[in-house]
């Protein structure tokens, strides 16, 4: 488990992480999603111990992680750009990376290099930004560590090797219990493969659950009430994050499970009434708004 406990990290007068505190289970694919500048690299660099919280403590299985060997052994750290040393090709990296990490698979590292079409001897320098990223995804999977941490790892990558990636992962965590944690925008795709999902805000945590809990805590209704007192009664009963009217369409994204909605729905009258599931992205949009993060305010006009 990754206990991360009201950690704190500013750059200067930046405060990029303010007080959060998660915990990453083992056996899950956790999804950290956020706005731009929310401290989701910070996080991620402060797990893989490369930063060091200025309050707070992080431990991986039960060991503080800054500066400790023996925790950074367990995680391989994937940064949104990865690093290679300077003129090194893949067989150099897959010599340093063996002796760091005592259980590097070898033999799966160089089959994937064939798999995905990647020369051994070739320079690094000279991949594409796309290449660098599988060589970096195939360098974590190999490593043997019980998590990886991807900071927006699957950006930049084409449709096919998204999913080729995403096979292997599912595929090494059945095998092995391997543990990502995968930071990313790109909702749609988290919402294939994480268990468990943390929202960031501004350096800080707005939610942390597991996946299916958030969708069944959010609720989407398109309704059409009868009277304008139907329409007030539901309004007040309901916890009503969002009221969009198309007409006399409400659209109405509210907080709680459908079972009590739907008992609120039972004592008003209305003429069309459909609950709709919700997307990652809706939830997103949803939670941040609440808090000020509106997509009407960036636009001009
Ligand atoms: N090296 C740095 N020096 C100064 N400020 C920094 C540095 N790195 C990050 N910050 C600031 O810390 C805050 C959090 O940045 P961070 O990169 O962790 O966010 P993020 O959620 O990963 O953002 P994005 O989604 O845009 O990549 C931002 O305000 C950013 O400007």
């Amino acid at each position: 488990m990754i206990e991360i406990r009201n950690v704190t990290k500013s750059y200067d007068k930046i405060k990029a992480v303010d007080d959060v505190s998660v915990s990453i289970k083992e056996n899950t694919v956790f999804g950290l999603i956020g706005t731009n500048g929310a401290g989701k690299s910070t996080v991620l660099r402060m797990v893989a111990g490369v930063l060091e919280p200025e309050k707070g403590e992080i431990a991986i299985d039960g060991l503080p992680v800054f500066d400790n060997m023996e925790a950074k052994k367990k995680i391989y750290f994937i940064a949104d750009e990865p690093y290679f040393f300077a003129n090194s090709n893949a067989t150099d990296m897959q010599r340093y990376l063996c002796s760091v990490y005592p259980e590097f698979a070898v033999e799966d590292f160089y089959n994937y290099l064939v798999n995905f079409g990647l020369d051994k001897k070739r320079k690094i320098n000279t991949y594409s930004k796309g290449m660098k990223k599988q060589l970096a995804l195939i360098c974590g999977v190999c490593s043997g560590t019980k998590y990886l941490l991807c900071d927006e790892t699957f950006d930049g990558l084409d449709p096919v090797m998204r999913q080729g990636i995403k096979s292997i992962f599912a595929s090494e965590i059945e095998r092995r219990g391997m543990t990502p944690v995968i930071a990313s925008h790109n909702l749609r795709e988290l919402e294939d493969i994480c268990d468990h999902v943390g929202l960031l805000h501004k350096g800080g945590v707005l939610l942390s659950k597991d996946l299916e809990d958030m969708k069944c805590n959010i609720q989407k209704i398109q309704c059409v009430f009868k009277t304008i007192d139907d329409e007030a009664k539901a309004i007040k009963a309901l916890d009503i994050m969002k009221n969009e009217k198309r007409g006399s369409l409400n659209v109405l994204t509210v907080r709680g499970n459908k079972a009590e909605i739907l008992a609120v729905f039972a004592t008003v009258n209305t003429i069309f009434f459909e609950a709709l599931p919700l997307s990652l992205e809706e939830i997103f949009i949803s939670e941040t708004e609440v808090v000020g993060y509106d997509v009407k305010k960036l636009i001009l006009g």
